[in-house]
């Protein structure tokens, strides 16, 4: 069984469409990222999968059940980290964690998570007395307390440091690796690609385009790009595969010191798929 399904998913908001047929699938233990623009039907999308938002028609299967009709046992393998989580500010994060995971039948102690997340050294610190980004670190270990099987992430890193970002990266990893299912909205491109196996990207409530951060939008099969200056003047040329022009110009005897060749960025890509659409 997928862990989620997802056939002819629309939401109506009165006169706007904001989700307008979406079909997704997402296996378990992979971890799965959402992009799109502001306004593109991410959030509307994923609370329809949580069960926090009715769809207007469409199928949807999560963990195997209808989210819209689901009851606390189902709830209880589903773990949600939202964009802005409204915490308990007087209790510390140790008495936060351990309160939450009151609430599951088969809870990770409260300091395992709490090491998890990167926060032993604050776990008896008061949790209005955090940084933004250790906030954010409270609502990934709120999220994970409950061991879910599922577990959606909406701009889980945002107001990380460059530090932290890394270490909540190899915390989904690690999850990943223990076999959660992981659903991830981000506006990072860089965390899409370091993250995702799949990723969908989600413009005016359609999907615009489907593949692996190395395939997506035809990606792997994206012109190389050479550039090289010779007696001061910047050439450049475009080429699928370089190697007979690096061939030809090192018969030439040009200085290749400055050759550089790219290929297209998962945000260049990316940009290019919201731009068409437009
Ligand atoms: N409760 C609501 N009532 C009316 N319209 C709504 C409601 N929630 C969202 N919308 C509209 O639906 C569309 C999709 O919004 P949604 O929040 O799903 O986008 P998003 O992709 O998550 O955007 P962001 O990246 O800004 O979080 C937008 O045009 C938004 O204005």
């Amino acid at each position: 069984m997928e862990a989620i399904e997802v056939t002819g998913l629309r939401k109506t908001y009165k006169d706007r469409e904001a989700v307008a047929g979406v079909d997704l699938v997402v296996a378990r233990g992979e971890i799965f990222a959402l992009l799109g623009p502001n306004g593109a039907g991410k959030t509307t999308t994923v609370e329809i999968l949580e069960g926090h938002r009715r769809r207007t028609s469409g199928d949807v299967r999560v963990l195997g059940e209808d989210p819209g009709k689901a009851g606390s046992a189902w709830r209880s393998r589903i773990g949600i980290v939202l964009q802005d989580a409204d915490d308990a500010a007087d209790l510390t994060v140790r008495e936060m964690v351990r309160h939450l995971g009151g609430f599951y039948p088969d809870a990770r102690p409260a300091d395992e998570v709490i090491e998890l997340v990167g926060l032993t050294a604050k776990r008896n610190s008061k949790i209005r007395t955090l940084s933004g980004g250790q906030r954010r670190r409270v609502d990934v270990a709120l999220g994970i307390v409950g061991r879910p099987e599922l577990l959606f992430l909406d701009e889980p890193t945002t107001g990380f440091d460059p530090e932290a970002r890394r270490q909540f990266w190899d915390l989904i990893r690690h999850l990943a690796g223990d076999g959660t299912t992981i659903v991830l909205t981000t506006h990072y491109l860089d965390e899409a690609e370091a993250l995702a196996d799949r990723l969908v990207v989600l413009a005016g409530g359609l999907i615009v385009a489907e593949g692996t951060p190395a395939t997506l939008g035809g990606r792997s099969a994206a012109a190389a790009r050479v550039r090289w200056r010779e007696d001061g003047v910047l050439h450049e040329e475009q080429h699928e595969d370089p190697t007979e022009l690096i061939r030809r110009l090192v018969a030439t005897g040009a200085d290749l010191t400055t050759l550089t060749i790219s290929r297209p960025t998962l945000e260049d890509i990316y940009l290019s798929l919201i731009g068409a659409t437009r």
